[in-house]
């Protein structure tokens, strides 16, 4: 079900959200957190949806842990590092990484940009070591408010260059995007590229708010586009991708069942849909499982699913010398 012969990509994944349990038990050790369990097996269900959560706040506690255990700069850099392990290991040619520093170095004070550049430094090891193609998406936790989110962006403008894009994560309910208009004019003055979830826990109108007045030019997860025509046709038209995660959405309810999901419904539309992990550690699966288990559960074809991949191509957050070049050496490889 993956095409060999085209890239595979991940556009959506979070680096803060695959951190590895066993990693988690290491560095619990080494920085004295106390953790609820200290065997592999024990702590899984603390770190890892082992069923699906009522909502999308309940699932994201499932992330903390593994933050929690981030007690120096080091364990930033080494997260980061296994995450191209990760990310070679499935096969990924290319990966677009997103974190948050500011909910990464919460729990120990990290310094905010410190955080931003040990995470740039373990991902420049990693494309050297596994010869993994990537690039930072730097997240706002909206769930701390503005003024957090302006401490972090700050952060991740320290590093400007060595960061690819902005995006808006968390409580999308409770933080509509309506109060960061701020944060993302400064992002694009920087002249970052645009992602935001919405669409995942709140309406269509979060999606119109994303697209209109943070200048989103892909969506995360945007499920609930499916209840607005107009959204979609003017997804389509205007070439504004959509980073679908099926099993994420699952996991967090925001969808029933993956026969219900809306994907398929949105590349029958010509929408620019792609698969992608979300949290492939606190998830327990990875984007080989979203191609070959769960694409075919939500209803997609064969046709549906290479579509999939070759939109992960046309709406990844690079040029297009890059992009062809990344076809270039998937052919030769
Ligand atoms: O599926 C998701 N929806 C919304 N926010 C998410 C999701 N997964 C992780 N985060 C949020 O992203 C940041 C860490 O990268 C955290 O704010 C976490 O809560
Ligand atoms: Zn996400």
């Amino acid at each position: 079900m993956i095409d060999k012969s085209l890239p595979l990509t991940d556009l959506h994944r979070h680096l803060d959200g695959n951190i590895r349990a066993q990693t988690i038990l290491d560095l619990g050790r080494q920085f004295n957190v106390k953790l609820p369990a200290d065997s592999l097996q024990a702590l899984r269900p603390y770190v890892q949806v082992t069923e699906n959560q009522p909502d999308l706040l309940r699932f994201l506690t499932k992330l903390d842990w593994g933050v929690k255990v981030l007690g120096s700069l080091e364990a930033c850099r080494r997260v980061a590092l296994e995450n191209m392990e990760d990310a070679a290991r499935q096969g990924l040619h290319y990966v677009e990484l997103r974190f948050s520093p500011r909910y990464m170095g919460m729990t120990h004070s990290l310094p905010i940009a410190g955080v931003v550049e040990a995470v740039i430094d373990g991902v420049r090891q990693g494309m050297r070591d596994y010869g993994v193609q990537a690039r930072l998406i730097g997240i706002l936790s909206r769930t701390f408010g503005e003024a957090a989110c302006e401490a972090e962006l700050n952060g991740l403008l320290a590093h400007r260059n060595s960061i690819t894009a902005l995006d808006l994560a968390g409580d999308e309910t409770g933080f509509p995007g309506s109060l960061f208009l701020n944060h993302f004019n400064r992002a694009r003055d920087a002249g970052w590229r645009i992602t935001v979830h919405a669409g995942e826990a709140a309406g269509p109108e979060s999606i119109w708010q994303a697209i209109r007045e943070l200048g989103a030019e892909r969506i995360g997860h945007g499920i609930k586009a499916a209840e607005d025509e107009k959204l979609m046709d003017f997804l389509a038209e205007q070439a504004i991708g959509i980073e679908s995660c099926l099993t994420s959405n699952i996991q967090t309810s925001a969808v029933n069942a993956l026969a219900d999901h809306p994907l398929a419904m949105f590349l029958d539309r010509g929408i620019l849909a792609t698969l992608n992990s979300d949290d492939p550690a606190v998830q327990g699966v990875d984007i080989v499982h979203e191609y070959t288990v769960a694409a075919p559960r939500a209803g997609l074809s064969a046709a549906h699913i290479r579509t999939a991949q070759e939109n992960g191509l046309k709406i990844a957050f690079l040029s297009d010398a890059e992009k062809h070049a990344l076809c270039e050496s998937v052919r030769v490889a």
